[in-house]
């Protein structure tokens, strides 16, 4: 039967006569999409109203100015505008691209979910449809990110790697206007602003891994905030062990080593379990030195396989990738069961 229901019963209160879920975002075009996305999950999967609210961070704010910002030390700019947004009350939820994400905790905050990733490999967007083995040696390769950087030159391509900065426009920018011969750039990010069409090669993570966390979201909120619980919902498990692990090897290279570190993870279907996966490589800054390894193990247990992954390739020589001295061991592949 039909009747009222009663407001004051938590379990019958209308999720949509709540008040709007102010999601918070950077104004780049790539965030606003991002977080537009999850806006929309959250009206989909929990039933609420949801709004975004645009948050200036001192990283938009520099590079409106032209300040350079590429590599790992401004992705944190990008971050703590939104998350003193997100403390203060001024947003609920916070949007990140997870692979801008510090690897320490946030105190206060919780990453609530982490949604279904998008492909997470890189990719070429060239001038006439070349793909990197076509480009003449000597070609301009633009990527303010020295990950991409040392992975360009262990090709043996003889490619001349130079900065770029500016949002994901401003890049492609570069290769219509003719100033550089190429750009590398994550697919996810041309995928979600609907570039797809401009990308000429998709890099095999054989040759090219990704950053850890590449092509997944965080969505974060106040710990302790009910809505935390209710955000589960947006949570895709492979995703979040795969992530778990990528992190795992990063945060424990970046104790005992400054060099770059590509890292993919994925959830296969085993014989009897789910399998985790987890490919990583740290290069010296111009790609001649690597270590490269990968490991499985339960997607239960992601963070201590690649928190062991990460540890076997700093006694296998990746803390002296930064600074000249001993040569590393190169290529070590080995597969190891954690
Ligand atoms: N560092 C900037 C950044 N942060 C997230 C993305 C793309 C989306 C993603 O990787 O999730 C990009 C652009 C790029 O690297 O090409």
């Amino acid at each position: 039967m039909t009747g009222p229901t009663h407001p004051t019963a938590d379990s019958t209160v209308d999720p949509a006569a709540l008040p709007p879920v102010r999601v918070g975002t950077r104004r780049s075009r790539l965030a606003t999409t991002q977080s537009g996305h999850v806006a929309e999950m959250i009206r989909q999967r929990l039933g609420r109203e949801a709004v975004l609210v645009e948050v200036t961070t001192d990283g938009d704010r520099s590079q409106a100015a032209g300040t350079s910002l590429v590599g790992s030390s401004s992705t944190g700019v990008f971050v703590s505008a939104l998350r003193d947004a997100l403390l203060s009350g001024e947003v609920d939820v916070a949007v990140h691209s997870l692979k801008d994400v510090p690897t320490y905790p946030a105190e206060g905050i919780v990453v609530a979910a982490v949604p279904l990733r998008e492909d997470p490999r890189d990719v070429v967007v060239a001038r006439d449809g070349l793909t990197l083995g076509e480009l003449p040696a000597g070609s301009v390769v633009g990527t303010g990110s020295p990950r991409r950087a040392a992975q360009l030159h262990a090709l043996g391509l003889g490619l001349e790697v130079v900065g770029v900065r500016g949002n994901v426009d401003t890049r492609i920018g570069k290769v219509r206007s003719g100033a550089y011969d190429a750009v590398v750039l994550a697919r996810a990010g041309l995928s979600r602003i609907d570039r797809l069409a401009e990308v000429t090669e998709v890099l095999d993570p054989l040759q090219v891994l990704p950053a850890p966390g590449q092509g997944a979201l965080a969505v974060e909120c106040r710990a302790g905030d009910e809505l935390a619980a209710q955000l589960a919902v947006l949570e895709d498990a492979p995703t979040r062990a795969a992530v778990d692990a990528e992190r795992a090897v990063l945060a424990t290279l970046e104790g005992g080593c400054s060099a770059p570190i590509g890292a993919l993870a994925e959830v296969v279907e085993g014989e009897d379990d789910e399998e985790l996966w987890v490919r990583a490589v740290a290069l010296s800054p111009d790609g001649t030195l690597t270590v490269r390894m990968s490991a499985t193990g339960s997607p239960a247990d992601a963070v201590g396989v690649g928190t062991r992954l990460g540890a076997e390739m700093l006694a296998d020589g990746a803390g002296q990738l930064g600074q000249p001295g001993p040569a590393a061991t190169t290529e070590a592949d080995k597969v190891r069961e954690a």
